[in-house]
């Protein structure tokens, strides 16, 4: 057994080349989710990972998960879900693998010091959209099975895998999906591993939480067209001073939620947590260094760790409308729709979260007696997921990580959002993992995002033995 899997790492590592190759193929497919003028490069992606796929043996579907609502009564068609299977042996458990190959916007003018879509290697690090969120460690997973393969060597458990386009902008149609297949596709699936996140340090880590996040859009619609601001600056009410006022009421300088009623429901923080953040590999400074700020919003590894794993937050991403371009326009805004979120964490309740802020806004519209229009429509409602570190998938990763890296992971939670975790556990009522491979310092959704050839090979490798492990699992 310890031949096999010895036999599988210098596999992997005699098709680094390859398997970067592959990297870069994927990564110059703008497969941006957000953008439906990209909408055929996402197809373009789906088709390309389910023709590996296919390739390699699997049965492969893509999975019709209807239309998008683009509002004005318009719909486009989302793209496909790709699901395939490798092995139907009733012996053995089924592990299904859940993956993006959809990313985040990127354009070289955001800042980017390579071509984002262009997979760009500098001292071993693979920089391109995606590279890390989410396009290696689906490759990552497929080379797994791949190198079993290859080798002749037996799968520990069959695989499946669901790999879908839209998770950068909610997950669209996929919660449907997971329903209307949970008595066929998901009848057989054990456990279901995830591994779409980051390390927290140089070290390994294995993921037990992730927040949700309620994504709102708020409107102020004034006058019926953008107006000069000297010939009519000071006598129309303007839509961008609404907006602005009432963002500034959200969230106070010290990162206090003002929206009443939203702390009520989060979880409180427990001793045991305390000393499990305590334990956690953390270097405040190196973070500080990592994003270029000086100060941050608390000083204690504690507190930054548990405010970014276990509190909500507010972040205001946007305004659509506004003026941004370089160069000074002297313009009014007609209509303006910012766009900001709140993160999720247990026990907050997305329905609950849409009225209070929804409310909150309309009150504080009220007090300022304009006369413009406010909308506030949330348009994304995912909740936050939660393990039990106990559980035998847990002690599988730790036993993997310790044989492929030689020490014990840091059991972390992530800040961001995997909007259909929590969507598996309740309707699936199975076990889930997330399995990370992305390093500390990945930069996702950020100008420079990057896989390191490190993370990316041992990454594979930990897969290869985290099946193994997956097969040794007792049954009840
Ligand atoms: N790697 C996971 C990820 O980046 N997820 C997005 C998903 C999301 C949440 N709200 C809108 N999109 C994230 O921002 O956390
Ligand atoms: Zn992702
Ligand atoms: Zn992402």
């Amino acid at each position: 057994l310890e031949f096999e899997l010895e036999e599988l790492s210098k596999y992997i590592d005699s098709h680094q080349e390859e398997y970067v190759q592959t990297l870069r193929e994927w990564v110059a497919v703008e497969s941006d989710s957000s953008d439906v003028l990209k909408r055929s490069d996402l197809e373009r992606m789906m088709d390309m990972t389910a023709e590996k796929l296919k390739a390699m043996g699997g049965t492969v579907e893509l999975v019709d998960i209807g239309v998008q609502e683009l509002g004005g009564g318009k719909t486009i068609p989302l793209p496909k879900v790709v699901t395939a299977q490798f092995g139907s042996d009733s012996s053995k458990y089924t592990v299904c693998v859940y993956g993006h190959v959809d990313v985040q916007p990127a354009k070289m003018e955001d800042g980017w010091a390579t071509e984002p879509y262009n997979l760009t290697d500098i001292n071993g690090n693979l920089y391109g959209r995606g590279a890390s969120d989410n396009k290696a460690p689906v490759l990552a997973w497929i080379h797994t099975v791949e190198a079993y393969q290859a080798l002749g060597i037996e799968l520990p458990v069959n695989v499946k895998f669901v790999i879908e386009g839209m998770e950068e902008t909610g997950s669209n149609g996929l919660d449907a999906m997971i329903v209307s297949k949970n008595d066929t596709f998901f009848a057989d699936v054990d456990y279901i591993v995830i591994s779409d996140c980051g390390w927290l340090s140089r070290r390994p880590a294995l993921t037990y939480g992730t927040r949700g996040n309620c994504y709102f859009f708020a409107e102020v619609e004034g006058p019926k067209q953008d107006l000069h601001s000297g010939v009519y600056g000071g006598t129309v009410i303007e839509p961008m001073t609404d907006l602005i006022g009432i963002l500034d009421t959200l969230i106070s300088p010290s990162g206090k939620i003002l929206i009443p009623g939203i702390r009520d429901a989060v979880a409180p923080l427990s001793d045991e947590e305390w000393r499990l953040y305590q334990d956690v590999e953390f270097d405040v400074e190196n973070y500080k260094a990592k994003i270029g700020v000086s100060r941050l919003m608390y000083s204690s590894k504690v507190d930054l760790l548990a405010h970014r794993w276990r509190y909500p937050t507010v972040s205001i991403h946007g305004i659509e409308g506004a003026f941004s371009a370089p160069g000074s326009k002297t313009v009014i805004p007609a209509k303006v729709i910012a766009k900001f979120s709140i993160r999720q964490v247990p026990n907050m309740d997305p329905a609950t979260v849409e009225k209070q802020v929804t409310d909150y806004l309309h009150t504080v519209f009220g007090r300022r007696k304009s006369p413009n229009k406010l909308k506030v429509t949330m348009i994304i409602g995912a909740k936050p997921w939660l393990a039990d570190t106990q559980h035998p998938l847990y002690k599988a990763g730790r036993e993997a990580v310790k044989k492929v890296f030689k020490v014990d992971p840091d059991m972390i939670r992530e800040g961001g959002t995997i909007p259909i975790a929590k969507t598996f556990q309740d309707v699936t009522r199975k076990s889930i993992i997330m399995l990370p491979i992305g390093g500390f310092d990945d930069g996702l959704h950020s100008q420079n995002e990057k896989m390191s050839r490190y993370n990316y090979i041992e990454g594979t490798k930990l897969f290869v033995s985290y099946l193994h492990e997956v097969g040794q699992i007792k049954r009840d």
